[in-house]
């Protein structure tokens, strides 16, 4: 008997995981090691972003199934920005992706919309794929202000993104990371339909719907099965369970798993 209807998006399933500034050089050998021991589907992306210390040793010994992400870039080629990274040298160390705006850089950093917009832009123009992050506080959304803080933080990713085909974007509700408190299949699609709605008007239908947007925020094993059979949940950014390698590969087995249920 089935858990909930199959998904009715047919862009390929992402799932990323943002191991944030976690690890040791013994804890990521253990991951990969594991993450490599495990099965994944081949037919959808897997991208993990490990801390920029860690990145190019994960990029040599992580199995082909899974692709690597910067967690943040610069917005210049180089020059005199002590302790930034550019999308250059993202892309000089062979690393395919990198994330923008998520929302604790633009939070306890103060990256504004314009700094991720010109981040983004940059990126794409060096090469890279992106993983745009937006997303509004539990105060933005209490006061009415989810939808219009939404329309600012892709404002700024419009002006500056020429080619859509590498941006995959992010939800991530501020309230839900790292707390335990994951948005509803219905709260997260709700805001992911309307985020179709825009990039639909924006760019066309046909372009707007092979853009992946994914949920992010307190996402586990236990919780991403009814989220994946969302209409427009394209897959997930996962915190905390892309440290535990059996959580995040149950995860990447998430949509699999929900039309085998369904039939
Ligand atoms: O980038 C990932 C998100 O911030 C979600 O983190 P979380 O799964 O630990 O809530």
């Amino acid at each position: 008997m089935g858990l909930a209807a199959p998904p009715a998006s047919s862009a390929k399933f992402f799932v990323g995981g943002n191991w944030k500034c976690n690890g040791t050089h013994a804890s990521v050998e253990k991951l990969v090691a594991d993450l490599n021991a495990g099965e994944v589907p081949s037919d959808i992306d897997i991208v993990v972003a490990p801390p920029f210390i860690y990145i190019d040793w994960v990029r040599a010994n992580i199995k082909s199934a899974y692709e690597v992400a910067a967690q943040n870039c610069w917005t210049k080629p180089d020059g005199a920005f002590t302790g930034e990274i550019s999308a250059e040298m993202i892309k000089d160390a062979m690393v395919p992706w990198v994330i923008t705006g998520h929302s604790e850089r633009r939070l306890l950093l103060g990256e504004s919309n314009r700094t991720v917009g010109l981040k983004t832009g940059h990126a794409l123009e060096v090469g890279l794929s992106v993983i745009a992050c937006i997303g509004e506080t539990l105060e933005q959304r209490n006061s009415g202000h989810l939808y219009d803080t939404i329309d600012i933080q892709l404002q700024a990713l419009f002006e500056n993104v020429q080619d859509w085909g590498r941006v995959v974007l992010a939800y991530e509700p501020v309230w839900a990371i790292g707390t335990g408190v994951v948005a509803s299949p219905a709260q997260a699609q709700e805001v992911h339909a309307y985020v179709r709605k825009v990039l639909t008007d924006r760019l066309g239908k046909s372009r707007a719907e092979s853009i992946r947007i994914i949920y992010g925020g307190s996402v586990t094993d236990a919780n991403c099965g009814e989220l994946a059979t969302q209409e427009d949940i394209d897959g997930f950014l996962v915190g905390g369970a892309s440290l535990k390698a059996p959580s995040f590969i149950n995860i990447c087995n998430a949509r699999g798993a929900a039309a085998a249920a369904a039939n």
